[in-house]
């Protein structure tokens, strides 16, 4: 919806068209793999991904998440915090059982839909913060770098560590990254393949700030989106675009040639095999 708009004109305002009331958040057509909570106090809406063991991006669960933000943004809560209803694992990044062999028509909806995840974090008109709640690796830290804010419990991983594994990732994925840390940081991040701890992330400023319980990370997320209170929605809104505009163009101005790229490369021998020797060492784990 938002995103659409968007699409067609990165400055305008999207007409608000939704009619649902501010408490009456449901999860519609969806699979129910998020769940929505709204603070009757605050009106700050929480998003959990619920996709048991570890909330892979399934294309299902890729599906909710772009549902849910949609309708928090149409039903005008003041901010929306990100985070999981597993206490170990944020999200573990995308399925990568989505990504081995895959039915090439499948792939091209898979990555699609995750650019359009990537698009609805990215352009959300209201506050978003992340509270990282347990690992967040791969396209898991790609998302918490998509919101606004991040808030991180001790004693988990997050980073982008495709090379480990031999991915490469899209340009508009680096620019994510790279719109929290400094280049040369994650220059060197993507090419060691790093994890930093949570104690390095908050050193390098991946993070914002740690905190000591699931609880405490959402009460810093919202007092986050409450620093912007004295600021009007729509001028905050159009600054953040304008903020984003060209990390988002960059995706926008060829997401065709990005799919293209990205199935030719899903699809190499180099990929496969490196993916399948990434999966066995997940299985050999146990
Ligand atoms: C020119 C441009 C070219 C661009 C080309 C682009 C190509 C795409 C490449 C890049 C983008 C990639 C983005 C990604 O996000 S890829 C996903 C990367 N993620 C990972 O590697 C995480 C792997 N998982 C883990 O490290 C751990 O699971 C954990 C730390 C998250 C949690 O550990 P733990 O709690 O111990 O759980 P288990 O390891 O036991 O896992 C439980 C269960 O889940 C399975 N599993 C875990 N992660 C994934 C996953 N990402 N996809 C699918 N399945 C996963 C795991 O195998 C276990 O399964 P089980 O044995 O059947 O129980």
């Amino acid at each position: 919806m938002l995103r659409n708009s968007l699409i067609g004109s990165l400055r305008q305002i999207k007409p608000i068209l939704c009619s649902q009331s501010l408490r009456s958040l449901s999860n519609g057509a969806n699979s129910g793999l998020t769940t929505i909570e709204v603070d009757d106090k605050s009106g700050i809406a929480t998003l959990s991904m619920n996709l048991p063991p570890v909330n892979t991006l399934t294309l299902n669960l890729m599906h909710d998440l772009i549902d849910s933000i949609n309708q928090i943004e149409c039903n005008k809560s003041r901010g929306l915090i990100l985070t999981s209803s597993n206490d170990k694992v944020f999200s573990a990044g995308l399925d990568l059982k989505e990504l081995y062999k895959p039915d090439q028509e499948r792939l091209k909806e898979f990555w699609t839909i995750f650019q359009d995840l990537w698009l609805a974090l990215h352009l959300c008109g209201i506050p978003t913060a992340a509270a990282i709640n347990g690992h967040a690796p791969a396209a898991g830290c790609i998302m918490a770098t998509a919101c606004e804010y991040r808030v991180m419990l001790p004693d988990f991983v997050i980073g982008v560590h495709a090379t480990r594994f031999s991915f490469l990732v899209s340009k508009w994925m680096m620019l994510s990254y790279q719109s929290v840390l400094p280049r040369r940081i994650v220059e060197r991040a993507l090419n060691q393949g790093k994890l930093f701890s949570t104690q390095e992330a908050l050193e390098v400023g991946l993070i914002d700030e740690v905190a000591g319980s699931k609880k405490e990370a959402l009460a810093q997320c919202a007092a986050f989106i409450g620093t912007f209170d004295k600021a009007n929605p729509i001028a905050r809104t159009l600054t953040k675009r304008m903020c984003r505009d060209s990390d988002v163009t960059e995706l926008l101005r060829d997401r065709a040639g990005d799919l293209r790229a990205c199935v030719d490369y899903i699809n190499t021998p180099l990929f496969q095999e490196g993916l399948s020797a990434h999966l066995e060492g997940l299985k050999e784990k146990k």
